[in-house]
């Protein structure tokens, strides 16, 4: 195994509790000509020190929508009209992401806050090698000179376990595969000894076996860096294998945040258990004949954004709804410490 440090980079601290961002309340909304499509609508998140974060949810549910947000890298059209998102700092001290000034966002991003996306060309420039990119990010933020950010760059590609780093370096990222430019962009991303790292479907476009390796990649690092991660997929499956807590997202809401265990074992929030009983399982799904069983996908669809019902979102595709979800729109209800739901039938769920 690779290693470039034996001590964690960002040393996690004795209390698990410690926090690295606290979203409270966001709602970041778009303006459409004269419609406003509410995309991320009073998100709760709590991502722990040295922790990974799944935030998990179907397509439009307001998960990248939400990352962009805590990185200020919103479309012109996008405004974030409430809520805070509370970042500790490299220094100790605390900045609220979403007040923060353009000076001070430019230090946090790539330095103490960075992202890797599904398609490593989004943060890959094709006109420069692999080194140069690495480089320059290293001495974007801090002041080393070229030789030792090279020297920096070659480790970084070591600990992502890219073969002949020194070599690798002077290559251009499209002489290379879909699953070695992944490596890249996480070495890209982590050269800077990030404290908080968003990952955006990072492996949703791999095959199954490069998807593996990359999480058990990221897995590492996490545990040798000491950083925390924000993950975003649409896959449960893949939050199983990489998640310590889940934020479970719909229609631009957090239903339901939990520790990995607890969500899985007794889902507070009916969307999770539609969720959760759409996870193929060849055990479960075949009768006591052996013969396949249908998986029970939720039915309908999510509501639009721009159109969202006044109760609950989840309402119409609810098998507990009452009348009061129609109308009011529930809170987030702590059921136990760590636990929360969005669901006044959470006790029958
Ligand atoms: N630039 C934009 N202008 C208008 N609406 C947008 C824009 N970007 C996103 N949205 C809307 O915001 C909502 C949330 O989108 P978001 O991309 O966050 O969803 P997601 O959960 O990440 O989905 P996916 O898994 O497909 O990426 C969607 O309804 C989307 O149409």
């Amino acid at each position: 195994m690779t290693q470039m440090n034996a001590e964690p980079m960002n040393p996690v601290p004795a209390s698990s509790d410690a926090v690295t961002l606290k979203v409270t309340g966001l709602r970041t909304h778009f303006r459409i000509g004269s419609t406003i499509a509410k995309a991320v609508d009073d998100v709760d998140l709590t991502v722990r020190q040295g922790k990974t974060l799944a935030v998990v949810g179907e397509s439009g549910s307001g998960k990248s929508v939400t990352s962009l947000s805590i990185m200020r890298l919103l479309a012109p059209s996008a405004r974030i009209v409430d809520g805070t998102m509370t970042f500790k700092r490299r220094d100790g001290s605390v900045v609220d992401l979403a007040r923060a000034n353009n000076r001070v966002m430019r230090k946090i991003r790539g330095g103490e806050i960075a992202m890797i996306f599904q398609e490593p060309m989004t943060s890959l420039n094709p006109l420069y090698t692999v080194g140069d990119q690495i480089i320059e990010m290293i001495r974007l933020h801090e002041t080393i000179s070229r030789a030792d950010a090279r020297s920096r760059a070659r480790r970084m590609l070591e600990l992502v376990e890219i073969a002949s780093p020194e070599q690798r370096l002077d290559d251009y990222p499209h002489s290379m595969s879909g699953g070695m430019r992944q490596r890249v962009m996480i070495a890209l991303a982590l050269a800077c000894d990030p404290f908080l790292l968003i990952a955006d479907e990072p492996t949703t476009a791999l095959d199954v076996t490069i998807q593996a390796q990359i999480l058990e990649l990221l897995r590492r690092l996490q545990h040798e860096m000491g950083m925390s991660i924000l993950f975003v997929t649409h896959n449960l499956g893949v939050v199983a294998e990489i998640a310590d807590d889940v934020a479970v997202m719909y229609a631009g809401k957090v239903v339901e945040q939990a520790p990995v265990r607890s969500l899985f074992k007794m889902p507070r929030h009916p969307y999770t258990k539609g969720l959760i009983a759409c996870i193929p399982d060849p055990a479960r799904d075949r009768d006591e004949t052996g013969r396949r069983r249908l998986l029970s996908p939720i039915p309908g669809s999510v509501p639009s954004v721009t159109n969202l019902p006044r109760g609950c979102a989840y309402a119409d595709r609810c098998p507990l709804t009452v009348d009061r979800c129609r109308v009011e729109s529930p809170p987030l209800i702590a059921v136990e410490t760590l636990h929360s739901t969005r669901c006044w039938r959470h006790e029958d769920v």
